[in-house]
């Protein structure tokens, strides 16, 4: 195996911002072979259904089955997988489970209304969708975290009927990832992964049934169908390669930050890693403690490569600089590493989750924290929010009139309407005015 081997800027550097945006964001030759392979996915399912998303997982996922029925997991196997997995483990979930359900509980929104003095009443009402498809990573590693991320926010917001797809490479399933399913309520399940997996709940096949919202986390492959099939059904947001930034004032252990910056190299060889530290000696020792950790990593060679591809270490003239770097970037994960985290966390304006001081890791974040891991990637952050129970809901505004409040309003909205030169409004307005 080579070599460690990263990145490196200064904001000094004349085109810094420049540099920055080309280790950001997607190079242009990798964004569109991509699209046009998940365009030709995309199309081949909504033309072709249960046969196309046949072909494609058993080229794409090595799992050859003669019906889209077979795939779906008996409760069987799912009885199988919580005998298998071990007390520990089923501790583990639970007790993540309760954190990450006590956490967004609080999101649920209530229905408001409000009353005017001649009787008019105006309010929303929240319900959730009906039918939601949870994308559960699988390519490269398990998730069952993802698993509880996705369903728990879904089962707060009172979805009545999930679908979860989860690839299982080569027909390998994954005990946890099936006893997190019972663990979170959810017992239909579908072994299909990639676009295809994105392509059948959005449009539906003879065996998949056609959702009213996609979420969940996925590659580049996923991330990009969820784009394209977006419109059709509701999406969560772009959750795609993972990324961290950590902001340094050098007071942390250095080999602290370098495994944090490992821990999210190590999902994807696209994953991002970031360091920006106004203490070059500090950058330097992360470096050295990184080179020195590496070959103990079991996933040494995804780390690896996404460093050198994507990581970087950022030198920079202070924190407030730094503060400016990272809402240039919106990560997905931020650690403000910092002995006064709280000092400058004012100055952060973009980031999915943001850790503060040196003993909120990340990885309480990806596992038991109880926020979701589910998070804005590649930037979005500057608009999207993390995975939750208002992702599973939409609002429908409520408006009662009584004739007082109804003679009031249609006289504002009569001459409006006219304005718009749309008489059929005027008129229904009109009706309503009493002389
Ligand atoms: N942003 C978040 O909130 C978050 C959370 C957890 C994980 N993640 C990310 O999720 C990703 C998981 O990726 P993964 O690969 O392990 O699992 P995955 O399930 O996302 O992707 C596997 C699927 O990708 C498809 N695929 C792979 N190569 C392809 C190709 N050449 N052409 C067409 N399709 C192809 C296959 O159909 C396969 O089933 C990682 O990037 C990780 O960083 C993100
Ligand atoms: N870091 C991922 C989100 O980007 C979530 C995760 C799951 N398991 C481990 N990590
Ligand atoms: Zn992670």
């Amino acid at each position: 195996m080579s070599e460690l081997s990263i990145n490196r800027l200064n904001t000094a550097d004349p085109d810094f911002e420049v540099a920055l945006r080309r280790h950001t964001e997607w190079e242009e030759g990798v964004d569109t072979s991509v699209r046009q392979t998940v365009a030709e996915i995309l199309k081949r399912v909504r033309q072709e259904g249960d046969a196309a998303v046949l072909e494609y997982t058993a080229k794409l996922d090595k799992l050859s089955v003669a019906s889209v029925n077979e795939l779906e997991v008996p409760r069987e196997r799912i009885d199988a997988a919580m005998h298998a997995i071990t007390d520990e483990q089923f501790q583990a979930l639970e007790t993540a489970a309760d954190r990450i359900r006590r956490y967004h509980r609080e999101q649920l929104p209530q229905d408001w209304s409000y009353e005017e003095a001649d009787g008019t009443r105006l309010g929303q009402r929240v319900l959730p969708v009906d039918r939601a498809g949870l994308y559960v990573p699988g390519g490269k590693a398990a998730y069952p975290s993802s698993v509880l991320m996705n369903a728990i926010p879904a089962k707060v917001a009172g979805v009545e009927e999930i679908v979860m797809v989860v690839p299982a490479p080569g027909g390998e399933l994954n005990d946890l990832v099936l006893a997190a399913a019972r663990v979170a309520g959810i017992d239909r399940i579908y072994t299909l992964g990639g676009a295809q997996a994105v392509a059948a709940l959005a449009y539906g096949t003879e065996t998949v049934p056609a959702v009213d919202k996609i979420v969940g986390p996925g590659n580049i492959y996923v991330a990009e169908a969820k784009r394209e099939v977006f419109g059709r059904v509701g999406i969560d947001m772009v959750a795609g390669p993972s990324e961290i930034l950590v902001i340094a004032d050098g007071h942390t252990d250095p080999d602290w930050v370098a495994m944090d910056l490992f821990s999210q190299a190590e999902h994807d060889e696209q994953a991002q890693a970031i360091l920006v530290s106004p203490d070059a000696d500090y950058i330097a020792r992360v470096e050295a403690s990184m080179a020195r950790m590496l070959p103990e990593m079991e996933r040494a060679e995804i780390i690896r490569q996404s460093l050198a591809d994507r990581g970087i270490l950022i030198q920079c003239a202070s924190l407030e600089e730094a503060a400016r770097v990272s809402n240039l970037v919106a990560p997905e994960h931020l650690e403000l590493s910092l002995a006064d985290p709280e000092a400058l966390l004012p100055q952060i304006r973009h980031a999915g989750a943001i850790f503060m001081g040196s003993w909120a890791a990340e990885v309480m974040g990806d596992y038991c924290a109880g926020p979701n891991h589910v998070l804005p990637t590649s930037g979005t952050a500057r608009f999207s929010s993390p995975l939750g129970v208002y992702d599973f809901q939409k609002r429908s505004s409520v408006v009662h009139f009584s004739a007082a409040g109804a003679d009031r309003a249609a006289r504002c909205a009569s001459v409006l309407a006219r304005g718009e030169g749309l008489t059929a409004h005027a008129r229904s307005a009109e009706y309503r005015i009493r002389d």
